[in-house]
């Protein structure tokens, strides 16, 4: 490959939970890592600088399928690529976007060859597949970009995700061939040392799919690892399967995910949902959980949920968490918060999503550090105690 791949490489294993580094060319990964969600090429509300220094975000997520229908990913290769396009420089990952098609774009037609759909911000006829998806994702230039898959509704019955899945199978074949053809490309394009440091995807994720039938997924996993990627997800969770459903995948598939490659759960989740996904050997999430909820008005603390709306904080000068170093909490109070969510006040989000984030992604150092010193078991618990004691 021309790309010299992520290295990734085991710190500590404490029971089924793994501290781990995944080095990439601009960034040096701890994981357990919390990936914060920059679907249009921005995490909303939050500066670049702030989520690098204060929050020491080392990897962001971007969406395909989003930026293929705007600007284009043409215009944002004329740019230098995604992330000259936006200032972020340190490590990044996109979305294939055939989870987007189908969550978010109404009128669509799945074939074998691909995904015909209606943009959702023109209704202008477009069509993804797992060559486009790749050829899309090697314009924008992430470190880790994902095989083009489909995912089925959470609720699937046994013969739709097995249907779903063998389509996903051979679309990640096409995926695989079409990636690896990319990279041989870039390599004899000749490209200058320099050029192939700034440019050109280091990993390709397979997507292990299956909805929440435990003999479907054993088998995504074993032809998903046959086909051969730098790293595997667990797709298709976090779609409206019941919450023992996911946890039971993740009980029984975790542990049989390629030992010595990142384990990516997508779309997940809750505190509560990462323990456990952490405890079963996972090392990568997203969730837009801390972005999306803060400008509902809700904080995460560890003391659990706390919607600034609630009358109870009208004059509580207490910050929104008192265990917490962030910035917003050393300066703001649960009353004033309230006040700026209730007047409307832009800062209201502002504020909510860099103290959300930076609760998600301090929780996950504290975890890192939890695995490393062998007490992961403890911290799991003693924190579930606190965040779900709920607040005085
Ligand atoms: C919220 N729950 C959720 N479940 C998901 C399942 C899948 C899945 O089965 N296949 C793919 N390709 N993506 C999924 C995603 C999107 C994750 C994401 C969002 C933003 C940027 C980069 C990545 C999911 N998200």
């Amino acid at each position: 490959m021309s790309a010299q791949p992520i290295i990734w490489q085991t710190l500590a294993q404490d029971e089924g939970a793994r501290a781990g580094i995944l080095r990439t060319r601009r960034a040096t990964i701890e994981t357990p890592v919390f990936m914060p969600v920059g679907t249009l090429g921005s995490v909303k509300g939050v500066r670049f600088e702030a989520l690098e220094t204060e929050l020491d975000a080392r990897i962001i997520l971007a969406n395909t399928y989003h930026l293929y229908l705007r600007p284009g990913v043409e215009l944002i290769r004329a740019c230098g690529g995604l992330h000259r396009f936006i200032g972020w420089e340190r490590a990044m990952l996109t979305d294939s976007g055939g989870f987007q098609v189908w969550s978010l774009s109404g009128l669509r037609r799945v074939t074998e060859e691909g995904v015909e759909f209606r943009s959702h911000i023109d209704g202008s006829q477009c069509f993804l597949s797992p060559e486009i998806a790749m050829e899309a994702q090697a314009a924008l230039g992430a470190e880790i970009v994902m095989a083009f898959d489909e995912c089925p509704p959470g609720k699937s019955s046994l013969e739709e995700a097995r249907r779903s899945m063998e389509l996903t199978l051979r679309w990640a074949q096409r995926s695989r061939r079409r990636f690896l053809e990319l990279q041989r490309e870039g390599a004899d394009a000749g490209r200058t040392q320099e050029q192939d440091l700034l440019s050109g995807a280091q990993a390709q994720f397979g997507i292990v799919q299956g909805a929440i039938h435990l003999d479907l997924r054993r088998e995504s996993l074993a032809r998903t690892v046959e086909i051969g990627f730098e790293g595997y997800a667990l797709g298709g969770l976090s779609v409206g399967e019941e919450k023992g459903a996911m946890y039971e995948v993740l009980a029984e598939i975790a542990p049989l995910m390629p030992a010595d490659r990142p384990r990516y759960l997508m779309g997940v989740g809750t505190p509560e949902d990462l323990l456990e996904a952490v405890a079963h050997g996972i090392d990568m999430f997203d969730c837009v959980l801390p972005t999306r909820t803060a400008r509902n008005g809700l904080a995460w603390t560890s003391r659990g949920r706390l919607n600034v709306k609630n009358a109870r904080w009208a004059r509580d000068t207490k910050p929104l968490d008192e265990e917490c170093a962030c910035a917003v909490c050393r300066r703001h109070s649960r009353a004033y918060l309230r006040h700026l969510y209730l007047a409307g006040e832009m800062l209201a989000a502002i504020l909510l999503t860099h103290h959300n984030l930076f609760f998600f992604l301090d929780t996950m150092r504290r975890v890192r550090q939890s695995i490393r010193s062998g007490c992961f078991s403890r911290f799991r618990q003693e924190f579930l105690e606190r965040f779900n004691a709920g607040l005085d």
